[in-house]
């Protein structure tokens, strides 16, 4: 298994790329920026894991070097926001990143399971999704959008009600986009079952939203979750991983294409919205099949619903409309 990490030497990309390099499942890591791969692989390189690992800059083909025979391609390249910003903010140079970069994965890599986690997802895997169809290379079972942080909060935060020790027993799915209002957590369906006392559940929900601006406030200007996104991102793609060899019963949410998913086409009609994050069941082959939990959620859960419809919609038109209509030099 070749994974690439495109964005290596960032603040996601560095814990990520450490995870990557420590995990058994990698024989072989390529890491990818536009700065600082030296340094980071030659540091990575000493630790007596299985993976080998090389690093490679934009200079002689770094990325066409990079991404050479990847099965798993995972991208936290890009800008990430300052206090004040939203995600959308990201887009005037996130956008134009994550398309040049997809382009390289069509040309060098079209079969590899892409994994894009740079912001704003809600966005940028519409970009990823439109640049592989340009290219007739598009596999919507293959290309996903990395929300796990929500769900990993949506895990933690419910702690503090369940009393439960390992916050990670406790499944919540977390379905909609990834910013604010467009995540939507379904406690009611949370397993083992949770009862949210009523007082309770608005600041839970808003938790799990607005858990991103939480540490982007923290940092004050540094940055946003690095260390959380990097577990969560390796947490997916090691399940992304563990199902390609043939693992089954691994179901975890994440943001795709939904026509292009076995189940999906009827959450998309459902929802409005052609790319959402539900529970997906993953194979050899990538997505098996899209679980569609909404006719089994809460009143509460369906008003939240509604405010993320409006927003998602807008988001993802917003990534087709950078591919169709690239804005001029
Ligand atoms: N999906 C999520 O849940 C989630 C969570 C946290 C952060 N993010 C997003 O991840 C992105 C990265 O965050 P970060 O904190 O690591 O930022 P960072 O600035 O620390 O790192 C980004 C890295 O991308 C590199 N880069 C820029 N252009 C590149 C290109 N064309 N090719 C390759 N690499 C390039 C930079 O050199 C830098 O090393 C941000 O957009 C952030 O909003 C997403
Ligand atoms: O909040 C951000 O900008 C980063 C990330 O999307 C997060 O949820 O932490």
């Amino acid at each position: 298994m070749k994974a690439v990490v495109a964005g290596a030497s960032g603040g996601i990309g560095q814990p990520l790329s450490l995870l990557l390099k420590a995990c058994p499942l990698v024989d072989k890591l390529a890491l990818y920026d536009v700065v600082n791969t030296p340094g980071v692989t030659a540091d990575l390189s000493h630790i007596s894991s299985i993976a080998q690992i090389e690093g490679y800059l934009p200079a002689d083909d770094g990325l066409k070097k990079a991404l050479t025979g990847a099965d798993i391609v995972v991208i936290p390249a890009g800008i990430p926001r300052k206090p004040g910003m939203t995600r959308d903010d990201l887009f005037k140079i996130n956008a134009g990143i994550v398309k040049g970069l997809i382009e390289g994965v069509a040309e060098h890599c079209p079969d590899a399971f892409i994994l894009v986690i740079s912001n704003p997802v809600n966005s940028t895997v519409p970009i990823a999704a439109e640049v592989l169809k340009k290219a007739g290379k598009f596999n919507p079972k293959k290309l996903f959008g990395v929300t796990t942080l929500d769900v990993v909060r949506a895990e933690t935060f419910v702690q503090s009600i369940t009393g439960e020790k390992d916050p990670a027993k406790t499944v919540i799915p977390v379905i909609g986009g990834h910013s604010g209002e467009t995540i939507v957590p379904l406690f009611s369906l949370a397993k083992p079952a949770v009862k949210i006392p009523e007082d309770k559940l608005d600041a839970l929900t808003n938790r799990v939203q607005f858990g991103g601006d939480e540490v982007v406030k923290a940092k004050d200007g540094a940055g946003s979750a690095t260390l959380s996104m990097a577990y969560a991102g390796y947490r997916f793609a090691e399940k992304v991983m563990k199902a390609a060899k043939g693992e089954s019963g691994i179901i975890e949410p994440t943001f795709m294409y939904m026509p292009g998913v076995p189940g999906g086409e009827e959450i998309a009609k459902e929802t409005g919205c052609e790319y959402f994050s539900v529970p997906v069941e993953l194979g050899k082959d990538g997505a098996q099949k899209a679980h569609n939990p909404i006719k089994d959620i809460s009143e509460y859960e369906k008003k939240l619903l509604q405010a993320c419809y409006d927003g998602l919609k807008g988001n993802i038109t917003k990534g087709v409309e950078f591919v169709a209509n690239p804005p001029q030099k």
